[in-house]
């Protein structure tokens, strides 16, 4: 890989949204003047080493093709599954064969910089192995039982949040899901399905601010990290 390689993004966008709580699936919300899912698209495609973006859709969606960004050359949808992974397994069967590397990331973490994806980027190509972008545990982590008691203190070395974009080797990521997905295995993220095959798979650090909107709350917060400042790569994006 160069330097200059240009890269595909699966864009997992067939979620309902159930923890938002809201009547039409989360990444149809609007913040600051747009639906969630044109500010993930815009920051992908304003990145120089991403080359188009695959949007994995519901199959009920009736509202992404009514969006300006649809109509974007750069852009593309398949249809997506029952579980994340099933809809990323969907994405990655749209792209080419001579793809060998390509990036996952969620519909619903409008908040990426442009600085996060180079690095990734940048340092999963220095060698073999994939990497995602994680941002480091910082509270006291507690352990519990059922009944929410405390077992004990974990500690919080070495702890990670996972984030996305991931990136992998398309054909690795392919086989690794499938497998899964046969063995019935508990997969959430395309690292735990690499993990699942014994490979390794490296983290990189990324701003904690590209949350995944989730929850009602989560749309402030988005909102904030959105148009803080007129100067950042956030505002680039509106
Ligand atoms: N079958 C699914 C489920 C989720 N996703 C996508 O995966 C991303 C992360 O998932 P999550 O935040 O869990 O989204 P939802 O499944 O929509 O939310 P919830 O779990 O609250 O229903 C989202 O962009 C979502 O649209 C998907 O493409 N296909
Ligand atoms: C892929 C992911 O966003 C990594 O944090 C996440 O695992 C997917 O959603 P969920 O909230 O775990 O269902």
């Amino acid at each position: 890989m160069s330097s200059k390689s240009l890269y595909s993004v699966v864009l997992p966008a067939a979620g309902i949204g159930k923890r938002m709580l809201s009547e039409i699936p989360k990444q149809y919300l609007t913040i600051a003047g747009r639906t969630i899912i044109e500010h993930t698209i815009s920051v992908l495609l304003k990145h120089p080493q991403i080359r188009r973006v695959i949007v994995v859709l519901n199959p009920e969606d009736a509202i992404f093709n009514t969006l300006p960004i649809a109509q974007n050359p750069k852009v593309e949808t398949t249809i997506g599954g029952k579980e994340r992974a099933d809809s990323v397994l969907a994405g990655l069967q749209h792209l080419d064969e001579q793809e060998q590397w390509g990036l996952v990331h969620d519909a619903a973490r409008p908040c990426l910089s442009l600085n996060d994806i180079s690095k990734l980027i940048a340092i999963a190509e220095q060698g073999d192995i994939g990497g995602i972008l994680a941002s480091r545990v910082r509270d006291t982590m507690k352990r519990s039982d059922t009944s929410n008691t405390i077992l004990h203190t974990e500690s919080r070395e070495n702890l990670w949040h996972a984030l996305t974009p991931q990136f992998f080797n398309l054909t690795e990521l392919k086989y690794a899901l499938e497998t899964a997905k046969n063995d019935k295995a508990l997969i959430t993220d395309e690292a735990s399905a690499i993990e699942y095959i014994g490979k390794p798979v490296k983290l990189i650090e990324g701003q904690a601010s590209n949350l995944k909107v989730t929850q009602p709350e989560d749309l402030l917060l988005a909102e904030f990290y959105l148009t803080q400042n007129k100067n950042s790569h956030y505002m680039e994006i509106l």
